[in-house]
C-alpha cells in the first residue's frame, strides 16, 4: 500500500533463532489461558503462522490445531487481506480459549480480519511491527515499521564475498 514506509532494514531469522522466540512466546502464554489457565485450541494463520503454532502447540501440549488462510501479500505488496479457508466453527465457536498465532504483525490488516472471525480468542504473534501492535495480545520481538523481516522458509544459505575482496 502506498501510504505506508519504504522497507529500508532487514531484519534475518535463522530457524534457531525462530525456534528459540517461538518457545519464549509459549513461555508467556502458558498458564494464561481461561479455564484454569489452559488453552482450548491453536489456529494458525498460514502460511507464515504454522511453524510458530506447532512449536507453541508442541510446548502447551495442545492437540486442538486449526487453520485459517489469509492472502495478503505478494512478495513485499500488500493487497486487501482475503480468507480463503475458515477455522471448524464447531471447534473454535467465539475464540473463548483459543489461542491464534501468526509469525508476524506489520499493519495488523491480517489480524483485523482474522479477529472478527473469533472475537474472544487471544492473538500471539512472534514479531510484531508498531503500526500492528494493537491488534496482538501478546508478542515477542518488536521492529520498527520501515524493517523487512526474512524468515528462515524465504532464505538459503549462500556465500558472501569477503569484506576485503579480490575484485
Ligand atoms: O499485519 P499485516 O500487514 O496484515 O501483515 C502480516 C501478515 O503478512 C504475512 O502473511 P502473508 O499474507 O504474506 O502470507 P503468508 O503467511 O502465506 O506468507 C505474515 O505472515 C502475516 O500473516
Ligand atoms: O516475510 C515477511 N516479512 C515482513 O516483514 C512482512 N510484513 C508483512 N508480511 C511480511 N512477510
Ligand atoms: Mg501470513
Amino acid at each position: 500500500m502506498s501510504d505506508l514506509l519504504p522497507h529500508e532494514k532487514g531484519f534475518h531469522v535463522s530457524w534457531d533463532q525462530l525456534h528459540r522466540d517461538a518457545r519464549a512466546l509459549a513461555w508467556r502464554l502458558q498458564g494464561q489461558g481461561p479455564d484454569a489457565g489452559a488453552w482450548r485450541a491453536v489456529v494458525a494463520i498460514t502460511r507464515g503462522g504454522m511453524a510458530p503454532a506447532m512449536i507453541v502447540a508442541r510446548e502447551l501440549d495442545i492437540r486442538m490445531v486449526d487453520t485459517i488462510s489469509v492472502k495478503s501479500y505478494n512478495h513485499q505488496t500488500q493487497s486487501e487481506p482475503r480468507v480463503i479457508k475458515s477455522p471448524d466453527m464447531e471447534v473454535v465457536g467465539d475464540g473463548t480459549g483459543v489461542l491464534i498465532i501468526d509469525d508476524l504483525v506489520d499493519t495488523g490488516r491480517t489480524l483485523e480480519v482474522v479477529r472478527a472471525h473469533m472475537p474472544k480468542a487471544h492473538v500471539a504473534t512472534v514479531y510484531a511491527k508498531p503500526m500492528g501492535r494493537p491488534q496482538v495480545d501478546t508478542f515477542i520481538t518488536e521492529v520498527s515499521q520501515d524493517t523487512w523481516i526474512f524468515f528462515p522458509w524465504d532464505m538459503a544459505l549462500q556465500y558472501v564475498k569477503p569484506y576485503r575482496g579480490q575484485d
